[in-house]
């Protein structure tokens, strides 16, 4: 007997990598998106309703239902870092689509994440790839959110490596360090993927021609929006390829072999210069006094990922 897809909904904060792992996941028979929500991060909430809506016009999956997270940080928070040097001012590379014909649904992103995971205990997979706001906020809204949902496996965190805002800080933590401390200590499942795990993930220029060359619908319509993303990538890493962030973080919570891990407890930074900084504690020493790591629940952290079966993969369900 065939196994059901794995039900997941996207924290998603469109735009052009978050596109990509959309466009895989819609291709991905081992899961099945139930929803997706929205968060500011690569562009303000308001644009990434407008995306995400978009997106799933582009993929003919208006099925999915899409709802609205939070327009702030979970600390009241509105002065927002938002990351349209990388993604275009509209987040999707400078494209000019039109407007999408769909609307969001009345819930919001926070109330959807609680109804869907109490509706099926244990099952449902929330694949986060922006700041945490809407993932805190859950758990917060509901005491037993954190042992409902299946698991969460999240796009952040640089785990013994700099940062990409700044060298302590990865973009989606540093985006509301408070609702990452909340979510890493909240006992959930939590699988995070770290910039020490994706930037082993690069789509090369070669690669990318590849994709244009062919005849995949996802593919015409990525080709177009990366080209600000390679220019990013090119004159900030000087490099001629993309990391493959939220696609890598997709595919680890499709299928959990193409990754390794190790478990530890995670807190979170949340003032002063290393803001967003996140510590694993890897439980090799027995500290004498009690740390703000002691008696917390572990999480898994990402070390290691087989990166040429993630490109692989992201090239092969894009091109299909
Ligand atoms: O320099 C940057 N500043 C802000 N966001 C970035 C930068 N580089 C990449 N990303 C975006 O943040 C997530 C990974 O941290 C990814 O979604 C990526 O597109």
């Amino acid at each position: 007997m065939a196994t059901e897809p794995k039900k997941i909904i996207i924290d998603t904060d469109p735009g052009i990598d978050d596109a990509m792992a959309l466009f895989v996941a819609l291709r991905s028979p081992e899961v099945e998106v139930i929803g997706l929500t929205t968060i500011y991060g690569n562009v303000y909430t308001t644009l990434a309703t407008r995306n995400a809506l978009h997106l799933l016009e582009v993929a003919g999956r208006t099925d999915i239902p899409v709802a609205e997270g939070s327009h702030v940080t979970i600390t009241k928070g509105t002065k927002l870092r938002i990351a349209d040097f990388v993604h275009g001012a509209d987040g999707l590379g400078n494209q000019n689509f039109p407007p999408p014909n769909g609307k969001p649904i009345e819930l919001s992103a926070a109330a959807f994440l609680v109804e869907e995971a109490k509706r099926n205990p244990g099952k449902v997979t929330v694949v986060a790839l922006g700041p945490l706001t809407n993932i805190a906020l859950a758990i917060e809204l509901d005491p037993a959110f954190a042992k409902n949902i299946g698991q969460i496996v999240l796009l952040g965190g640089a785990f013994a490596v700099n940062g990409n805002v700044n060298p302590a800080a990865e973009a989606n933590i540093f985006g509301d360090p408070d609702a990452a401390d909340i979510v890493f200590t909240s006992g959930a499942d939590i699988l995070a993927v770290g910039i020490n795990v994706t930037h082993q993930v690069v789509l090369t220029d070669a690669e990318r021609d590849i994709l244009a060359k062919s005849n995949g619908k996802f593919a015409e319509y990525l080709c177009k929006i990366l080209e600000v993303y390679f220019s990013y990538h090119h004159d900030s890493y000087s490099m001629r390829g993309v990391y493959l962030h939220d696609p890598t973080a997709l595919l680890a919570a499709v299928n959990p072999s193409l990754i390794t891990y190790t478990e530890g407890v995670v807190r979170v930074q949340t003032t002063g210069i290393t803001r967003g900084l996140t510590i694993l504690y890897n439980k090799q020493k027995r500290f004498s006094e009690a740390t703000e790591w002691t008696d917390k629940p572990t999480v898994k952290v990402a070390v290691t990922v087989d990166a040429p079966a993630i490109v692989k993969l992201v090239m092969d369900r894009l091109m299909e």
